[in-house]
């Protein structure tokens, strides 16, 4: 049981560093109090080094200036602290693989991949109690629905979900969430924070927000943390005017018209035309049974920008996934590319995807770590592969080498990114970013950003969005925060099962 007196953590004047280092996390000493009757989070640039300082995971100097007082003192702190982080979710599947009924042996069901936090727990079986935790934390998750299906097929809001399901079994005294509502609808949100905001206190919960989200109202106390330290620490009002100054730097960034931008001389115009990119004729998408995608319809022209939405879960990846052939209903004559009916021996998975740039979360979570930022682009220019192009024969440019290191400089020097740094040192930011010119370096004719900008600082949000604005090729974008997804004019929104798709314009 938390002792409710005492407080959960506290650092005064505390200088912290990873283990066998001699460089501080933070310039800035750290003094912070968490009482168990308050509820934090923590906002900034540098909030989850702070959230990881919290977990435990760095040595403070002296030992005394960090103390976790609630807890027992034969208790390691960092045994008892759970992080959890979701900007760089991992779905344990990749694209086809999603939809192939061939399972990897580490491929397991919901329910099985839950129930092995319960074991790592306990030397034997789960305990009476841990059953009743697991069957109330799979039912406040909404997950009960889908405890027999592979995780490997949920959906990434519902695999958000289910890692946190993960993350409350460990039976954790204190369960920092980092960006817990990042891709989430507007209901399964407000779902999410409200059982976050009902766990207290077992478990204290402590959220890691970015500066744009709104903060749920059962927070009652914000810690503001930049690249120094903690700049600003106490109740909402408290801290109010560091927030609305945070806002206000954050506004100056979007309204910098003074940047130079130079997507034309990066990339060459394209052949002007007004022809159909994409036709889709009555697609219906069920799987064993439960229909994901009925009947749907829809054109996609020349130079449009489209914003697909719906719920977590309603199929938006399903239908990716038959633009680009990676499902297996892709061959089906009523799916057009170009006009050209898809057909098994007219098209094939190189041909497609010679034309369309894809980032998304799945290609992030499965990105070789070992390549370097240029060799990251330059796989761009490839198909169905993450070798460089002179390793492979499906090559989708015609551009001479000389031509394609040019190009893949240009774009890198352009966004700032570290060309020679392996993909595993870039930062998240620059992590995205050298996906997002992976996707566009071949200029292709079809861009697909799905979340390709969440997770990226301001600053590169706002370039990327008037890099692809002043670029002329069709974009599909998905993204439920309005700010990370690049100026569309239409938009199609999935309802999933039954109910048939809405298309309309964007005013
Ligand atoms: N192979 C499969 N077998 C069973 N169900 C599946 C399979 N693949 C997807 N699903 C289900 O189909 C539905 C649609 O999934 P999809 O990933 O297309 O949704 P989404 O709109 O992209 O969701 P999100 O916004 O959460 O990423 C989900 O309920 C998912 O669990």
């Amino acid at each position: 049981m938390t002792n409710l007196k005492k407080p959960l953590v506290q650092f005064q004047n505390c200088i912290l560093r990873p283990q066998y280092s001699s460089k501080e996390i933070f310039p800035n000493p750290m003094t912070l109090t968490i009482l168990p009757t308050q509820k934090w989070a923590f906002t900034g640039t540098h909030k989850t080094k702070l959230l990881e300082v919290l977990a435990g995971q760095y040595t403070a100097i002296p030992a005394d200036s960090r103390s976790y007082p609630f807890l027992e003192q034969r208790v390691w702190p960092s045994s008892v602290t759970k992080l959890v982080t979701f900007a760089t979710d991992i779905k344990p599947a990749y694209l086809s693989a999603r939809y192939e009924s061939y399972r990897e042996p580490e491929d397991v069901d919901l329910a099985s991949f839950l129930q092995k936090s319960l074991h790592s727990t306990t030397d034997g079986k789960p305990t009476q109690e841990q059953l009743q935790v697991y069957e109330s934390v799979v039912k406040r998750l909404a997950l009960e629905s889908l405890l027999s299906q592979w995780i490997a097929t949920l959906s990434n809001g519902q695999m958000r979900r289910a890692r946190l399901a993960r993350g409350l079994l460990t039976s954790p005294k204190i369960l920092l969430a980092d960006e817990p509502f990042l891709g989430l609808d507007k209901a399964s949100t407000l779902t999410l924070s409200k059982l976050l905001g009902e766990l207290a206190p077992s478990p204290h919960v402590v959220l890691g927000l970015r500066a744009h989200e709104p903060v749920p109202d059962w927070i009652s106390h914000i810690g503001v943390v930049d690249e120094s330290g903690l700049v600003k620490a106490g109740t909402r009002e408290e801290v109010a005017e560091t927030l609305q100054e945070l806002q206000d730097r954050r506004n100056s960034i979007f309204i910098d018209e003074s940047y130079d931008f130079k997507t034309a001389k990066l990339l060459p115009p394209k052949q002007p035309g007004t022809d159909s990119v994409i036709d889709i004729d009555s697609i219906t998408v069920a799987y064993k049974g439960k229909v994901v995608l009925k009947d749907l319809k829809w054109t996609v022209m020349r130079g449009e920008r489209w914003h697909l939405r719906g719920d977590n879960g309603t199929g938006k990846s399903t239908l990716l996934s038959l633009i680009t052939s990676d499902h297996p209903q892709s061959w089906n004559s009523k799916i057009r590319l170009f006009n050209e009916p898809r057909k098994v021996g007219r098209q094939n998975y190189f041909s497609i995807n010679k034309v369309i740039g894809h980032a998304s979360p799945e290609i992030h979570a499965i990105f070789p770590a070992s390549l370097t930022a240029f060799q990251t682009v330059s796989t761009g220019f490839t198909v169905g592969s993450f070798l460089p192009p002179s390793s492979v024969s499906h090559a989708a440019t015609n551009l001479t080498q000389d031509e394609q290191t040019e190009r893949i400089n240009g774009l890198l020097e352009y966004f700032n990114v570290p060309p020679d740094v392996q993909f595993s040192d870039l930062n998240l930011n620059d992590q995205k970013l050298a996906l997002f010119l992976r996707a566009i370096v071949k200029n292709p004719e079809i861009l697909i950003l799905d979340e390709a900008f969440s997770g990226m600082n301001d600053q590169s949000i706002f370039r990327c969005k008037k890099f692809v604005d002043e670029w002329d090729g069709t974009v599909i974008a998905i993204g439920h925060v309005e700010d990370e997804i690049p100026t569309c004019d239409k938009y199609i929104r999935l309802h999933g099962g039954e109910i048939l798709a809405e298309q309309g314009i964007i005013e």
